[in-house]
């Protein structure tokens, strides 16, 4: 943690949102926020509900144009851009990975992923077929290592239908791996799991950021998987960043907690 402060302000960010604004209607959901993400940072992205982080997610990823500002992955500018090409530039959010296929077993659905496979052109396979069976054996070897690393060796043969719904989860880490993104942005990665199953994601996550060097933008609620996991996070209200630090300068910082307090006043007063 201590390495991606000492690094922040050298290398250029990762991403960088630029005065970004969108309404719905008369509501301002994204209000002039700009923020960046450094490159081989998890970076955690907390607010009340409501501060914007879902729309802010939507424009990221091309799913939704902004009204005005800029968004840029590694340099480039890719405000509008749609979102299969955002994708292909290794910037990826986990549901557009393809959702398992129920009637596949889950070493085929790791195999699915990775673009631009030969093997999934006919012609290649008809014209090609040692290099569509060279290419298909390293894919299989790949998967066979995730699914190592994950630990689901023992269900590679199971259906992914029939997957649990932490398993599931893991699979779906599991696909990134085999996507190679250089940037993924986590939607509450942590919403409906055991402590246990969650503890597994976060090794995970950690695992993918330290060792394959992938940037991660999450989403979470729980804030105790934010202040174990991420460094720095950065805190939204109404729309704009309020702040970003360290999780236990965050934790303390009164602004963050009166931007929580006031969208519980607000929400038991509606
Ligand atoms: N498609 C839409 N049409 C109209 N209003 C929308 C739309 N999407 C979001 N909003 C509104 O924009 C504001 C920001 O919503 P958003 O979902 O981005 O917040 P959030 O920080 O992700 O909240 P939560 O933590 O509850 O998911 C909210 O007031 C929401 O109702």
């Amino acid at each position: 943690m201590a390495e991606h402060a000492a690094s922040e302000g050298t290398s250029p960010p990762m991403l960088e949102v630029d005065d970004l604004v969108k309404s719905f209607g008369g509501l301002r959901a994204i209000d002039h926020a700009s923020l960046s993400v450094a490159p081989n940072t998890i970076t955690g992205l907390i607010g009340p509900n409501g501060a914007g982080k879902t729309t802010l997610f939507n424009i990221i990823t091309g799913y939704i144009p902004p009204d005005s500002g800029r968004v840029r992955f590694r340099g480039d500018d890719i405000t509008n851009l749609p979102a299969h090409k955002i994708f292909l530039k290794g910037l990826c959010r986990t549901f557009q990975i393809p959702r398992e296929h129920p009637s596949m077993t889950v070493l085929e659905n790791l195999m699915l992923v990775p673009p631009h496979q030969s093997g999934e052109f006919v012609l290649a396979a008809i014209f090609r077929p040692g290099k569509v069976r060279t290419e298909e054996a390293r894919i299989r070897q790949q998967a066979l290592e995730v699914l190592e690393f994950l630990n689901l060796t023992h269900i590679k043969d199971e259906y992914a239908g029939k997957l649990s719904g932490g398993q599931k989860k893991l699979l779906e880490l599991g696909r990134i791996l085999m996507a190679e993104p250089a940037m993924v942005l986590l939607d509450e990665p942590g919403a409906g799991v055991n402590r246990t199953l969650m503890q597994r994601i976060t090794d995970n996550i950690s695992y993918m950021q330290r060792e394959r060097g992938i940037t991660f933008l999450l989403i979470e609620h729980d804030m105790d998987l934010v202040m174990n996991l991420c460094d720095p996070v950065i805190v939204m209200s109404e729309g704009a960043k309020l702040m970003e630090g360290p999780p236990e300068v965050v934790r303390n910082d009164p602004r963050v907690l009166e931007a929580y307090l006031g969208g519980q006043y607000a929400a038991a007063e509606g």
